[in-house]
């Protein structure tokens, strides 16, 4: 093992975070190793955001040219329903492309900002020393020493548990990343979990065609939401032929046919039923890549759930370790993490000695679930505001989209807006938007939330017509 000259940053992933801040070191003159197991740009751009957005984006057209009809458009005189064929296999080469490109542009960045990049997976070996296998564990190792370490390890799906699952063939039991190779769509997909994946991927594949039934422990649909909009997503689902099955849990497989479809039994509503399926996809939830980095060994500390614990820094139990991302535990977004990357450039390569030093605390969260309708929502939901400020006047304003000019004029009205203010300030606490363009509608009003802009004033204000944006005149109308 050969013994290398100390860095001065020493990076653990190449997530959202990880590998700007790998490029600000390296561009500061700083001596730069960036460590990365599988492969560069992390999840977002490899397996989450940018593939499920682009794959979203196949299943809108063949939503859309199954909808020409509403709008006077037909394919041909023959195929007056407009029923679409759906290429899996050119579905999922756009997909490969767009990625590839994506990353790409990420190791050409650390390329050319002179970014030391290791292949290999990174545990601790003491507070200051890294141990790396490379090579997939044929290959050689390294022990690495570093002034300041930064984790940006993310998370990964929940392994599936499910009695009588290895009954199943593999290529039948999916994850949020392997869903995304299939070159075929699943006849039967059952999704196990309601959160951001299980509905985007229930809606994607029933819109290519899968017969989808999803099922969620939780009472609602994403439950972090506010049940009204919740209970309008699930509507908008089941409007497009997905089953969903709230309160119900998977017991197990029962049966497989010789075509490999199955059985499975599912505790619903009190009683016990059998659904079928070809596929399932389990969405049940992320875990922290936690468990290789050894992290006793440097004195970090880690959470019940084992996401590392951090001070508003982001500093770790070990005060020259610092956690950017997912694996420090919610929220978990692509912006989120950029936002960590943020502040400790701020805090670390400052750009003057007056600068203010950046935290988390306060951090406005916004986000949008990719579904059609998007979800986009900032700030506080109703119920967190009544929990956070007792003593506020909360008051909210709902609007369903049908009054919306431009979502009728573009057929596209299903969903609802809906804000949080203090009914006597005017302050915005918060804001959700499922609508057509939710989550740019949803970026108007964390304008106004971050400028500190009151309600009143999107009332009054002046909006182009006829855009999205106009309906901030009327939505204030329903405060109550
Ligand atoms: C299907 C899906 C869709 C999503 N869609 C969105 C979306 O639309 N918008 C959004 O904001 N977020 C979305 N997310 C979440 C988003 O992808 C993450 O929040 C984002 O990638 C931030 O992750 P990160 O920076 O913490 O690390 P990651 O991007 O997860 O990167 C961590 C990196 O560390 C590497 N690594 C792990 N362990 C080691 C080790 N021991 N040694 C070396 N390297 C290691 C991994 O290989 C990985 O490349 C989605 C997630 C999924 C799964
Ligand atoms: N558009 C986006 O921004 C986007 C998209 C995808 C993922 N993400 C990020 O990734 C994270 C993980 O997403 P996720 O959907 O995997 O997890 P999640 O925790 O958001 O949702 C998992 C859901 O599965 C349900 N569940 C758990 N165990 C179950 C079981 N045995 N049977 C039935 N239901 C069960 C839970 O009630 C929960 O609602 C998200 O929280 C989000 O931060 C973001």
């Amino acid at each position: 093992m050969a013994l290398q000259r100390p860095y001065d940053a020493l990076i653990i992933g190449s997530g959202q975070a990880g590998t700007p801040l790998a490029s600000a070191f390296a561009k500061a003159g700083q001596k730069v190793v960036l460590i990365e197991s599988t492969h560069i740009a992390g999840c977002c751009v490899n397996e989450g955001c940018t593939p499920t957005k682009t794959l979203i984006t196949s299943g809108r057209v063949a939503h859309l040219t199954q909808r020409g009809p509403d709008y006077g458009i037909h394919t041909s005189k023959e195929n007056e329903t407009n029923q679409v064929l759906v290429d899996m296999k050119k579905v999922r080469q756009r997909k490969r492309d767009i990625v590839e490109s994506f990353r790409g542009g990420s190791e050409k960045r650390l390329k050319d900002a002179g970014v030391e990049v290791l292949m290999g997976k990174a545990g601790f070996v003491s507070p200051t020393t890294v141990h790396v296998v490379t090579g997939g564990g044929q290959g050689s190792e390294k022990i690495l020493t570093a002034k300041n370490i930064f984790i940006n390890v993310g998370e990964r799906p929940a392994t599936p548990s499910l009695q009588g699952i290895k009954k199943l063939s593999k290529e039948r039991v999916l994850d949020s990343t392997s869903i995304q190779e299939l070159d075929a769509v699943p006849e039967k997909l059952v999704v196990i979990g309601g959160g951001y994946v299980g509905v985007e991927f229930a809606q994607l594949f029933g819109r290519l065609g899968s017969t989808v039934t999803v099922l969620q422990r939780a009472k609602q649909l994403l439950p972090r939401e506010d049940q009204e909009v919740a209970q309008a997503l699930k509507e908008i689902l089941e409007d497009e032929g997905v089953v969903i099955k709230l309160e119900s849990e998977a017991v197990g497989v029962d049966s497989v046919s010789e075509n490999g479809s199955f059985t499975l039994s599912v505790k619903h509503a009190g009683a016990e039923q059998q659904i079928e399926g070809t596929h399932i996809l389990f969405a049940a939830g992320r875990v922290p890549n936690t468990e290789s980095l050894n992290l006793e060994a440097a004195g970090i500390e880690t959470n019940a759930r084992g996401y590392i614990v951090a001070n508003e820094f982001l500093q770790t139990t070990a005060g020259h370790v610092y956690v950017l991302g997912d694996v420090k535990g919610p929220p978990a977004f692509t912006h989120i993490s950029y936002d960590d990357f943020r502040i400790i450039k701020a805090n670390l390569l400052p750009e003057s000695p007056e600068a203010p030093k950046l935290g988390t605390t306060g951090r406005l969260v916004p986000y949008v679930v990719y579904t059609d309708p998007q979800l986009g929502h900032v700030g506080l939901h109703e119920h967190e505001a009544r929990k956070q400020f007792p003593e506020k006047n909360i008051k909210t304003a709902k609007m369903p989209m049908a009054w919306v000019a431009r979502a009728l004029e573009t057929d596209e009205s299903k969903g609802l807006m809906k804000a949080v203010v203090d009914g006597d300030s005017g302050e915005i606490l918060g804001f959700t938007c499922l609508g057509i363009e939710g989550g740019e509608v949803m970026a108007v009003v964390q304008m106004a939330i971050m400028g500190g802009v009151r309600y009143q004033k999107l009332q009054d204000a002046v909006w182009a017509h006829p855009s999205l944006a106009e309906s901030l005149n009327n939505l204030w109308g329903f405060l109550e």
